[in-house]
C-alpha cells in the first residue's frame, strides 16, 4: 500500500440513497454516442431525465440516436442546453472538444461530468471554479451498462467529486448514477485519483492487457507443442468466459466448487508458479507508471504523433492466429447468426 491510498473512502450507495429529483429538472447533455455515450443517453432518457446528445454533424451515430428517440444537436449546442454536460467521447479528444465546444458554454452552477478522470487528474482539462466537476464511472464496458439496465439489473460505478461549487454535487452525481442503473449494483464514493489510477492499472494489468496476454501465451504454448489450434482456442479463450462467469456469480469459491478436484488442486498448486513474483513486480512497475504520470505522458504524446505505436500494436493483435481460429469456430456455433 502506498501513502496515497490513506485518503480513499469506501462509502457505497444504493437505490434508496439516491433521489432522482436532483437531476429531474435539469437537462443532461451527453457528448458522444459510443460505448458509454449511448448507454448513458438511453438509460437516462428511459429513466425520465431530459437528455440532449451532442454529436459532430458528420457523426455516423446521429441516425442511431435519433431513431432511439433522442434529441441530437452539435456538441456546442448540447453543452449550451445542458445543465449537466457529460463528456463521453474518447479521453484523447476530450481536451480539444472541451476547449472548443464546452468551456464557452459552461455557466456558473453547471456540472461537468466524466466517466473517467484521466483529463482532470493529469491536468489536460482545467475547468472554471464556478462549476461542479463530477464523475460517474461505471466499472463495466458501456454496452453492458445498457444491457444490464434493459434487464432490470445494474453495473457498479465509482462516484467522485473534484469540485463542488453548488454543494449539490454528490446528490446530483448519485441521481445520475441511479438513472443509468448503477445504484442497483452499488455506487462507491471515491476520488478522481483513485478512479484514474485503479482503472488504468486494472485495464492494463488484468482486464484488458493481462487477460489477453495470458490467453495468447496459453494458446501459443499448446499450439507450439503440437496441439490443435481449435482445442487451444476452446481451452484458453472460450472457456475463460465460462470460468469467469462463475467467479462473477459467486466469487472464487463458486468457480473452485464447480471444477473438478483435479482442476482445483492443479490450479491452486500451479497458478502461482505461472504468475509468480515476477508478475507481481511487473504489476508494481505498471502501477508506478500510472501513479507518476509516465503512462499518461506516453499516451498523450502517442496521440500527438498520430498513434504510430498504437496502430502497430492493434495490427499485430488483429493478425494473431487465435483471431482467425476463433472467428471460424464461433461462426459454427449452433446459435450463431453469422
Ligand atoms: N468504453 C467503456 O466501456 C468505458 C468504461 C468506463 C469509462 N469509460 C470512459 O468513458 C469515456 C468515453 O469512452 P468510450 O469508450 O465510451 O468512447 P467511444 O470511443 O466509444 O466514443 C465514441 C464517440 O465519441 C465521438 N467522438 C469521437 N471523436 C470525436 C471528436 N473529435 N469530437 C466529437 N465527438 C467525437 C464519436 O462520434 C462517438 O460518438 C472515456 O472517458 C472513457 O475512459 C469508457
Ligand atoms: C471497460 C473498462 C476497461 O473498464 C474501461 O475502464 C475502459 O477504459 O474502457
Ligand atoms: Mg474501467
Ligand atoms: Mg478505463
Amino acid at each position: 500500500m502506498t501513502d496515497t491510498t490513506d485518503e480513499f473512502t469506501t462509502t457505497v450507495y444504493y437505490e434508496e440513497d439516491a433521489e432522482q429529483k436532483h437531476i429531474e429538472d435539469k437537462t443532461v447533455a451527453i457528448l458522444g454516442y459510443g460505448s458509454q455515450g449511448h448507454a448513458h443517453a438511453l438509460n437516462l432518457h428511459e429513466s425520465g431525465v431530459d437528455v440532449v446528445v451532442g454529436l459532430r454533424p458528420d457523426s455516423s451515430s446521429r441516425s442511431d440516436a435519433e431513431d432511439a428517440g433522442l434529441d441530437v444537436t452539435t456538441p456546442a449546442e448540447a453543452a449550451s442546453q445542458g445543465d449537466v454536460v457529460s463528456l463521453l467521447i474518447p479521453d484523447t479528444v476530450q481536451p480539444d472538444v472541451y476547449e472548443q465546444a464546452v468551456e464557452p458554454n459552461l455557466e456558473a452552477g453547471d456540472t461537468l461530468q466524466f466517466a473517467h478522470g484521466f483529463n482532470i487528474h493529469y491536468n489536460q482539462i482545467q475547468p472554471p471554479e464556478d462549476v461542479d466537476v463530477t464523475m460517474v464511472a461505471p466499472k463495466s464496458p458501456g454496452h453492458l451498462v445498457r444491457r444490464n439496465y434493459e434487464r432490470d439489473q445494474g453495473t457498479p460505478a465509482l462516484l467522485a467529486v473534484y469540485q463542488d461549487a453548488t454543494d449539490e454535487a454528490v446528490n446530483e452525481g448519485l441521481a445520475y448514477a441511479k438513472a443509468i442503473g448503477c445504484a442497483r449494483a452499488g455506487v462507491l464514493e471515491t476520488t478522481f485519483q483513485e478512479e484514474v489510477e485503479s482503472d488504468l492499472f486494472g485495464e492494463q494489468a488484468i482486464l484488458c492487457g493481462g487477460i489477453t496476454s495470458l490467453v495468447k501465451h496459453g494458446y501459443e504454448t499448446l499450439v507450439d507443442n503440437g496441439y490443435s489450434p481449435e482445442a487451444a482456442y476452446f481451452e484458453c479463450l472460450n472457456e475463460m468466459k465460462l470460468i469467469v462467469d462463475l467467479m462473477y456469480e459467486g466469487g472464487l469459491a463458486e468457480m473452485w466448487n464447480s471444477v473438478s478436484d483435479t482442476a482445483e488442486y492443479g490450479g491452486l498448486s500451479r497458478g502461482d508458479e505461472i504468475l509468480d513474483d515476477h508478475v507481481r513486480e511487473n504489476m508494481e512497475e505498471t502501477l508506478e507508471q500510472v501513479q507518476n504520470g509516465e503512462f499518461a505522458r506516453e499516451w498523450v504524446l502517442e496521440n500527438k504523433a498520430n498513434r504510430p505505436g498504437y496502430t502497430q500494436l492493434r495490427e499485430a493483435e488483429k493478425n494473431h492466429e487465435i483471431e482467425e481460429v476463433g472467428e471460424r469456430l464461433r461462426a459454427l456455433f449452433a446459435w450463431s447468426d453469422e
